[in-house]
């Protein structure tokens, strides 16, 4: 359906003109595999099993997540196989590896895509930034992407209540001249709220940009800016912690998820409506540049060659694990565990 953002107009794709049973006829006599079984894999595949598609896991044989799949319900032998057995068996291969994995697994995937079949992803990494990855897939298939716009944690949580994570969905090939019959259903069938289209090279740079930008990366930064000039200014861990980021994922961004920024505003202080009205401007202006030199990376590979560079080295877990409880032993992220127990809901 068109509807208008803003002035301008697009097209979404809902359950209600294409519904799951819609999907479930358009797949009725494909094999989905899902290859990884990270954080995006058990989020899809479970909620495609619980949608009634004909779905199996392919995953490495002695790994811990093998045992989540198996944990999580998946039979070896009948829904759960060996990464190249998966390849070989499903009709779409979800391509779920992290971006800097599905380098290695390349070979063994493209031995296995016959003619009719579709490669899947949930990133255009891989194929934007082919001179890197060297993922360039046969003609004869279609090449398509649904990437749900959040934590696969949130894609499965929000189906389990009965809610939906919007994605974004594009075809980079259509081989078939189903391709988009075929991309849709996924979407709608992994548990998307509603689908929005782009192309692979714009979900890529939107993607990297968020996920470094507000969504992550600027957001800690200037949890950190504020909870430091707080501190060195005599305030205490647990009113800095408070007035830096409890407030505003507690109280205040439920908000602004309900009914948006203005509103959240004006549920508070004409005081604090004066003050945000006249600092948001200086905040954009200083962090704006930032944001550019941020994009400016992403678009000329660096962000994706950095990213790959480090993620694909033998002992990538252990190295991000490191730097993850830098955060997690900070004195702000200590005060938050602090924090979090004491929400009367936690205890
Ligand atoms: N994590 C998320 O919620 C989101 C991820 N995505 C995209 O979905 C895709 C999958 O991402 P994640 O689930 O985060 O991946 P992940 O980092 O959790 O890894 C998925 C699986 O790949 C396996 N793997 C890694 N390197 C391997 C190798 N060399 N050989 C064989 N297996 C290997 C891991 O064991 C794991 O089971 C990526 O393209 C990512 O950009 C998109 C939206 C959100
Ligand atoms: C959750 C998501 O969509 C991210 C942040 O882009 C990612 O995990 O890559
Ligand atoms: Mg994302
Ligand atoms: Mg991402």
């Amino acid at each position: 359906m068109k509807l208008k953002f803003g002035t301008v107009e697009e097209d979404v794709v809902t359950r209600e003109e294409f519904p799951l049973e819609k999907a479930r006829e358009v797949l009725k006599d494909e094999v989905i595999a899902v290859l990884g079984y990270g954080v995006q894999g058990p989020g899809q595949a479970l909620n495609l099993k619980d949608n009634g598609f004909n779905v199996i896991v392919g995953q490495r044989k002695n790994s811990k997540t093998w045992d989540k799949a198996v944990a999580d319900g998946w039979v070896p032998g009948e829904t759960l196989f060996e990464l190249e057995e998966a390849c070989e068996k499903g009709t779409i291969l979800q391509f779920l590896l992290s971006d800097a994995g599905q380098i290695a697994l390349w070979p063994t995937v493209k031995k296995h895509l016959s003619p009719g079949k579709a490669l899947y992803f949930s990133h255009g990494f891989g194929v934007t930034y082919n001179d890197q990855t060297g993922i360039v897939p046969p003609e004869d298939v279609d090449v398509i992407l649904v990437a749900p716009k959040g934590s696969g944690t949130s894609l499965r949580r929000m189906f389990v209540e009965g809610r939906g994570l919007n994605s974004s969905f594009a075809i980079y090939q259509d081989a078939t001249g189903k391709a988009r019959e075929r991309v849709i259903a996924l979407g709608i069938g992994v548990g998307s709220g509603y689908l929005f289209e782009t192309d692979f090279y714009r979900e890529v740079t939107s993607d990297l940009t968020g996920e470094r930008g507000t969504l992550m990366g600027a957001i800690q930064g200037i949890f950190a800016a504020q909870y430091e000039v707080l501190r060195e200014n005599g305030h205490s861990p647990s009113e800095a912690f408070n007035e830096t980021v409890e407030e505003l994922t507690q109280s205040l961004m439920p908000l602004v998820a309900e009914n948006g920024m203005d509103w959240m505003y004006a549920n508070c202080s004409t005081t604090a409506q004066r003050g945000a009205l006249d600092w948001w401007k200086p905040f954009r202006d200083a962090s704006k540049p930032v944001f550019e030199q941020l994009y400016k990376s992403v678009k000329d590979g660096k962000e994706a060659a950095k990213s790959i560079e480090s993620n694909s080295k033998a002992d990538y877990r252990e190295k991000l694990e490191e730097e993850l409880s830098e955060l997690r032993d900070s004195e702000m992220w200590k005060a938050g565990a602090t924090v979090r127990k004491l929400r009367p809901e936690n205890n």
